[in-house]
């Protein structure tokens, strides 16, 4: 397959401080790609790193099959173009002569413009709409009608890869849709291969074919954008709570975030026995609701451990790769006899966590209201032989026990604290 950007094992530090560790990536011609991730993550550098404006310590990058180490400047910059994030233009030139110095690149020595040098810098101009300004001298423009400009200055260019930081920064929404949808045409039109650094999430899901998330200077995760942008994946990366949807008009992941502030404190506590991610969500939405939670037994570095953390809750837990020790199932055990009710989530069983299934068919929890979800069937999940599905058959049985729907337990909840508080 012919990728037209392709980076391998790419490492960049300044001096000796690390910013970029290990980055691999192959970027389809025609793509639109957006690189997202917290401020400090190392977004800006790794784009300079793809146009040669920083040169990686280690790693390659090609650009089609061409190590771009080998190339002129003159040749990449009839290949790639990039619009940056500081706009620095010391003299006061005139926009369209901006415009054209995109040609640079092609221009003979001596011989200065063409005439086709001047249509496609117009046409440039065109395309972001900016003729009506071209006569007036850059530094007057306000920030968005610079970004406008850098980007005809870069489609000028006619490249091939365009590298984009934070292209929509400076603009009101009408010409952030404008500029993105134009972007976008481009790739699908005419086969640019397009990569931006994007904060805002929802454009990112928009317009992305991929979209590459970066944390402390490593691809943290890297697809397609429902992919990419989960609950999980960006509390884990930009330490923040949201709730997603699938926009119905587009189809396409929505984020919304949710404020970390609780709208109320409530005393009612809940333990939640979950594990390999299946509580990042309901934590989160409890926490949100101001819920006291606790969880347990999860395995340190557990996704549901990582965000129990995060949220400062009361966690049993254990060694990674280690079976529940008494320790951990005795504390456990505490949180749950102290919790209002338990919630068991759709967790994968085996002889390593099979005491979290135990714990709950203890005599001292046969009073407790435990909250079991299931989203499919537990044989699935059971990998114990069948001993796990004999503990979870006498558990369904019981009448402390109720099944539901994990959208549905929210709302429960709240009911049964406000029941609780009469
Ligand atoms: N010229 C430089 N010299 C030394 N350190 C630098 C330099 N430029 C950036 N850094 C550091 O490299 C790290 C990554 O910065 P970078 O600008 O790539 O992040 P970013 O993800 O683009 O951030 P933001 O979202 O805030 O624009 C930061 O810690 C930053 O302080």
């Amino acid at each position: 397959m012919e990728y037209e950007v392709r980076v391998e094992g790419l490492d960049f530090s300044y001096e000796n401080n690390y910013i970029l560790k290990n980055i691999n990536l192959s970027i389809k011609e025609g793509s639109f790609v957006s690189i997202v991730g917290p401020n400090g993550s190392g977004k800006s550098t790794f784009l300079k790193n793809l146009s040669r404006y920083l040169k990686p310590q280690k790693g390659i990058v090609m650009l089609g099959n061409d190590d771009i180490t080998k190339l002129s400047q003159k040749e990449i910059s009839k290949r790639l173009s990039v619009v940056p994030q500081n706009i620095l233009v010391e003299f006061d030139y005139k926009v369209k002569d901006i415009v054209l110095m995109g040609r640079h690149p092609y221009v003979k020595r001596l011989k200065g413009e063409t005439p086709e040098d001047i249509k496609i810098a117009e046409r440039a101009m065109k395309y972001t709409n900016i003729m009506e300004f071209s006569n007036r001298n850059f530094n007057e423009l306000s920030g968005g009608e610079k970004q406008r400009v850098i980007l005809a200055q870069a489609l000028a260019q006619q490249p091939k890869v365009l590298l984009m930081d934070e292209p929509i920064s400076h603009l009101d929404l009408q010409y952030q849709v404008e500029i993105l949808d134009l972007v976008k045409k481009m790739t699908l039109e005419e086969g640019l291969t397009s990569i931006a650094v994007l904060h805002d999430l929802n454009m990112a899901s928009a317009y992305s074919d991929y979209i590459v998330m970066l944390k402390g200077g490593e691809v943290f995760f890297k697809g397609e954008p429902a992919e990419v942008l989960t609950i999980e994946n960006i509390a884990r990366v930009f330490n923040t709570n949201v709730s997603i949807s699938i926009n119905p008009a587009t189809g396409k992941t929505y984020i919304y975030p949710i404020s970390t502030i609780p709208k109320k404190k409530r005393d009612f506590a809940v333990h939640i026995i979950c594990g390999g991610g299946t509580g990042v969500k309901l934590i989160q939405e409890l926490a949100a609701a101001g819920f006291t939670i606790s969880t347990g037994v999860l395995n340190i570095g557990d996704s549901d451990w990582t965000i129990s953390k995060e949220y400062e809750l009361d966690v049993a837990e254990e060694t990674p790769f280690m079976a529940i020790s008494q320790e951990a199932y005795d504390k456990n055990l505490e949180l749950a006899l102290s919790a209002n009710v338990l919630v068991l989530l759709p967790v994968y069983f085996s002889k390593a966590n099979i005491r979290n299934l135990k714990m709950l068919i203890e005599d001292r929890l046969k009073d407790k209201t435990i909250y079991i979800v299931e989203n499919g069937s537990f044989e699935q999940r059971d990998y114990t032989n069948g001993e796990a599905l004999s503990i979870y058959n006498k558990l369904i049985d019981r009448p402390n026990v109720i099944q539901i729907k994990e959208e549905q337990l929210k709302e429960i909840l709240i009911k049964a604290d406000e029941n609780h508080d009469k």
